[in-house]
């Protein structure tokens, strides 16, 4: 697993804004901290990435550099992962994009609740670099049942995790699960509630973006 804060950066700041309860006030601010921090954390996986010699013509002579060999296809969980998911998308200008509506069917319930996947649309994923964005990763359920629906549009031959913060509970659910998978985190918090949210976390990140459900 990698975890963008193990280190001091300005992603600490990023995520440390996103946490606060004052800064949350700004839907607008809390939006954007995800998007940056998705820009991060799509700068680490593109590392992960394979790329190919490139030259490029400038006006005095060529520079030779390197180029991605394929886009991924970047994928989100509705609705809370758009913002995150933004960020990814400024940085791999041609990638595909496949989007699965989840929520927490009960989500008021004590310690146990079921996901309900309502909606999928994706492109062939067969033999594709899959990027799976979702901001919270608390108990895992949703990220694990999100990517096995999207197994059925095709076989990808890697599988990146991305999530802005886990819990320790949820790491471990999905290195059990989905032992073929990497995940890359903003930070990873060691609790959660009753309620299955991440303490201290930063609440629901859905809520902060876009407004409370009815
Ligand atoms: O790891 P889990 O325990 O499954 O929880 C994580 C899920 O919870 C959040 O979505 P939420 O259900 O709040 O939906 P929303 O985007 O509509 O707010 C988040 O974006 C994840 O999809
Ligand atoms: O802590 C959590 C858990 C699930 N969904 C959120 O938005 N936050
Ligand atoms: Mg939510």
């Amino acid at each position: 697993m990698f975890t963008l804060t193990s280190s001091p950066s300005v992603a600490c700041q990023f995520i440390a804004e996103l946490r606060d309860v004052r800064i949350q006030q700004d839907s607008m601010r809390f939006r954007k901290n995800m998007e940056r921090l998705g820009e991060l954390l799509a700068y680490e996986v593109s590392k992960a990435m394979r790329y190919e010699k490139s030259s490029v013509t400038t006006p005095l002579g060529n520079s030779e550099t390197w180029a991605l060999s394929e886009q991924p296809v970047l994928a989100t969980v509705l609705r809370a992962g758009l913002p995150l998911f933004q960020g990814f998308m400024n940085f791999f200008d041609r990638a595909e994009s496949a989007f699965i509506g989840a929520y927490r069917s009960t989500p008021d319930a004590q310690y146990s609740f079921d996901i309900e996947l309502n909606y999928i649309a994706a492109p062939n994923l067969n033999n594709k670099n899959l990027i799976l964005i979702d901001p919270m990763l608390a108990t895992g359920k949703s990220i694990v049942k999100a990517k096995q629906a999207l197994l059925k549009y095709g076989l990808p031959k890697q599988i990146h995790i991305v999530a802005a913060i886990a819990s320790r509970q949820g790491v471990e659910y999905v290195s059990a699960h989905l032992p073929d998978c990497h995940l890359w985190v903003g930070a990873v918090d060691e609790e959660m509630n009753h309620k299955s949210y991440i303490v201290p976390g930063l609440g629901d990140a859905g809520d902060l973006a876009f407004g409370e459900k009815l």
